[in-house]
C-alpha cells in the first residue's frame, strides 16, 4: 500500500484521497524511485499554461511545470494525467517534474499550431457518447464520436438522453444498437430518472462525456454527481449568463466512486487519426473485409469486394458504408494535416540553420 508522511497533514476539509481519483497500487509500485527521492505523486485536476492544479495525497497544490519534465517527448501535463510532484520548499513553489504514463488519452483533431495541446483528457476510463432522443438521431454523429472513444482507449457507452421527449425511445435505442457495435447503449431521461442506475452501473474510473451542445451532458452529470456543480443550459437560459462559470475543478469524485472528467476543450472535439478506433466503430466491416479479393480494397468499386457485396444484399445499410468511407476521408485529412504541421515543426530549426550559413557565407559586413 501506498503511504507517505506528508498524508498525516491532510487538512480537514480534503478527505479524498488519491484512490478515489484513480491511483492503484500498479501506479503506486512503479512510483517507488519517485518517492526514495522526495517526489510525491498527484493528478492534475486542471492545466494553464506551465502551471496547474494537482490533487495529492496533502490535498491540492498549486504547482508550476518544470519545463525539462515535458520538453523532449511532448507531454505536456493536462487535465486526467498522473503526475510527479517535488513539493513545495521555503524558497520554491511545487513543481510537476514528470508526467506518468498515459493509459488512454483522448486527442483533438484541429491541431492547433503548438503540437503540445492535443490531448485533451487523460487516463480516462469511460466515454459517455451522449446524444439526445428530442431530435432526430444523426447516426454518423455518433459513429464519429464513437471512433474517438475506441481511439482514446477508454470504454465508449452511448447515453441517449430525453427518453421523455420521443415517442418510441426503444426503436430510436435499437437504430443505435445497430450503429455501435461493442458498446452499451442505454436510454435514460433526466426529467423522468429513467435510466439513471442503469447508467451509474454502466461507467466506472474516470468518465468523461461526450456530446453536442444541448445533448444533456451537464444535467447527466449532475445527476451522476448528486449535486448541481456543472452549469446546464436550463440555468445559463433562467439567468442569462453564459458559460464561464465553470467548477474550478475539472475532475470531481463521484458518490458512486470513479471521478467525472469535464473539461471545455472536450466539448466540440473533432477526429485525429483514429484509425483503429474507426475499425473498431465500423466492426462488421472490419471483419467484411477480410473476405475481399484485394487485402487494400477499398471497397469502393473493387470486384471481389465483401463489403459491397453484403451491402447489395442487404447485411449491410449503405448509409453505414458511406459514414464510414466519410470518416476516414476525414481522418485521412486530419492525419495529412497533422504530418504537414509536424514536418514544418521539423524543417524550422533547419531553415534556421541554413540562414545562419547564408549570412556566415556572406561575411560580417553584408548587408541584406
Ligand atoms: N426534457 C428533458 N430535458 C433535458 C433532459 N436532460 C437535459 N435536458 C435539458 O436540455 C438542455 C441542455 O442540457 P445541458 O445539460 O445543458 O446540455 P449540455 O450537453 O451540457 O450542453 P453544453 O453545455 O452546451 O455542451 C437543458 O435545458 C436541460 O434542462 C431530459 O432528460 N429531459
Ligand atoms: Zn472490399
Amino acid at each position: 500500500m501506498f503511504h507517505n508522511p506528508a498524508s498525516e497533514h491532510v487538512s480537514p476539509e480534503n478527505t479524498t484521497t488519491l484512490t478515489d481519483f484513480g491511483w492503484d497500487d500498479e501506479r503506486d509500485r512503479s512510483f517507488t524511485d519517485h518517492r526514495a527521492s522526495g517526489l510525491i505523486p498527484g493528478r492534475i485536476v486542471r492545466a494553464e499554461r506551465g502551471r496547474c492544479q494537482v490533487v495529492t495525497e496533502s490535498g491540492t497544490v498549486r504547482a508550476v511545470v518544470d519545463p525539462r519534465s515535458c520538453a523532449e517527448d511532448r507531454l505536456t501535463p493536462c487535465t486526467g494525467d498522473w503526475v510527479a510532484v517535488r513539493p513545495a520548499t521555503a524558497t520554491d513553489s511545487a513543481a510537476v517534474v514528470e508526467v506518468l504514463e498515459r493509459r488512454t488519452a483522448v486527442v483533438r483533431s484541429s491541431a492547433s499550431r503548438s503540437s503540445d495541446s492535443q490531448v485533451l483528457a487523460a487516463n480516462v476510463d469511460t466515454v459517455a457518447v451522449v446524444v439526445s432522443l428530442a431530435d432526430p438521431v444523426r447516426h454518423g454523429r455518433i459513429e464519429r464520436m464513437l471512433a474517438l472513444a475506441w481511439e482514446s482507449g477508454a470504454v465508449p457507452v452511448v447515453v441517449l438522453t430525453k427518453a421523455d421527449r420521443c415517442a418510441d425511445p426503444g426503436s430510436a435505442a435499437a437504430e443505435v444498437v445497430a450503429v455501435a457495435p461493442g458498446a452499451q447503449v442505454l436510454v435514460t431521461s433526466a426529467a423522468t430518472g429513467d435510466g439513471l442506475d442503469d447508467l451509474v452501473a454502466a461507467v466506472s474510473g474516470t468518465v468523461v462525456l461526450l456530446g453536442p451542445s444541448g445533448a444533456g451532458k451537464s444535467t447527466l452529470g449532475n445527476r451522476l454527481l448528486g449535486e448541481d456543480l456543472l452549469e446546464t443550459g436550463a440555468v445559463r437560459a433562467s439567468d442569462g449568463k453564459g458559460r464561464h462559470t465553470t467548477v474550478w475543478r475539472e475532475l470531481l469524485p463521484l458518490p458512486h466512486g470513479g471521478v467525472l472528467l469535464d473539461t471545455p476543450g472536450l466539448r466540440g472535439v473533432g477526429l485525429h487519426d483514429v484509425e483503429e478506433g474507426l475499425g473498431q466503430t465500423f466492426a462488421e466491416i472490419t471483419d467484411l473485409a477480410e473476405e475481399c479479393r484485394f487485402a487494400d480494397c477499398a471497397h469502393v468499386a473493387e470486384p471481389g469486394c465483401a463489403v459491397l457485396a453484403a451491402v447489395e444484399e442487404g447485411r449491410l445499410t449503405s448509409r453505414r458504408l458511406d459514414s464510414y468511407h466519410r470518416l476516414q476521408r476525414e481522418n485521412a485529412h486530419a492525419a495529412a494535416r497533422t504530418d504537414a504541421r509536424l514536418r514544418a515543426e521539423l524543417e524550422r530549426p533547419r531553415k534556421q540553420v541554413s540562414r545562419l550559413i547564408r549570412s556566415m557565407k556572406q561575411g560580417p559586413n553584408f548587408k541584406g
